[in-house]
């Protein structure tokens, strides 16, 4: 997963462990510039984590995470990140939600103008005549939507998501899914998107390659390009025998993994 040249994100023997446990052990990854990462692996495998350092929101035990080539050394606007739980400011009207997100990009701009823009990520969300709510008005779905126009306003080279679709019924999930792929191909240049999910279906939908992580301690057990072309149908896939083959060969990397670690413990 690390040959990729000129990448616009690089994990280099990644090492991260809470108090002495190790939680990730040689992580490398590359992710090219506009390219769709799914991270995918069972509970516990350390997807959250590896995103959190990729956030910056903790610090590598040993190895490094560049971003366009620069050590991340903390949070910063550069990386977008969209979690499962909606990461709305609940005291904020939700216009201004997605302002003050504008604002961080642009820091010259005066609300009023920050708000019009803002009025114009939620519109290309699908949120419209909403503006002036608070999140708690809101149903989840349409939260997730504010949450990914807030992200979308921060104008990122980096989106980076963690089971962002996670709490979402099934309808709101699909819609949501088929929005972010609309969003990110109608950018540019597109952003590096590096997506954490349970799903194997979730992830061969939406993303361009998928790692797989296993278990105690993390680390990628495999990895897969998703050949299907873009725009992708749910339909077109699962008559696709590529998909159900690539699903196999998922389910197969973790429940090797799974039984060496029975077969160790
Ligand atoms: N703040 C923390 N302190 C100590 N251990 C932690 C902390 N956060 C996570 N862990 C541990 O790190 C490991 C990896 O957790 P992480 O949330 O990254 O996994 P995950 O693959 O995202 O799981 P899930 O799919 O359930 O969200 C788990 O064993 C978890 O208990």
């Amino acid at each position: 997963m690390s040959q990729t040249a000129n990448a616009a994100l690089r994990i280099e023997r990644l090492r991260f462990g809470y108090d002495g446990t190790p939680i990730l052990q040689d992580i490398d990854v590359a992710v090219a510039e506009g390219e769709f990462l799914a991270l995918l692996g069972p509970s516990g495998s350390g997807k959250s984590t590896l995103l959190r350092l990729i956030a910056g929101l903790e610090s590598p035990g040993s190895g490094r995470v560049l971003a366009a080539g620069r050590p991340v050394a903390g949070p910063g606007t550069d990386r977008a990140v969209v979690f499962q739980n909606y990461a709305l400011f609940p005291w904020m009207r939700v216009v201004d939600n997605v302002a003050e997100a504008v604002r961080k990009a642009k820091p010259t701009l005066g609300w009023p103008a920050a708000r019009t823009q803002a009025a114009g990520h939620l519109n290309r969300v699908g949120l419209t005549g909403i503006a002036d709510k608070y999140p708690f008005e809101l149903s989840g779905g349409m939260q997730q939507r504010a949450a990914i126009a807030r992200a979308l306003a921060l104008e990122s080279p980096f989106l980076l998501m963690d089971e962002p679709f996670g709490a979402l019924d099934p309808v709101n999930r699909a819609r949501l899914q088929d929005l972010l792929i609309e969003v990110w191909q109608r950018r540019t240049p597109r952003p590096t998107v590096v997506f954490v999910t349970h799903d194997v279906d979730e992830a061969l939908l939406l993303a361009d390659r998928v790692a797989v992580l296993g278990a105690s301690p993390g680390r990628i057990i495999a990895g897969f390009d998703v050949p299907f072309e873009r725009p992708r149908r749910r339909a077109a896939l699962f008559g696709d025998h590529r998909f159900h083959e690539l699903r196999e060969a998922i389910a197969e990397a973790l429940d090797a993994d799974t039984l060496a670690r029975l077969d160790a413990a």
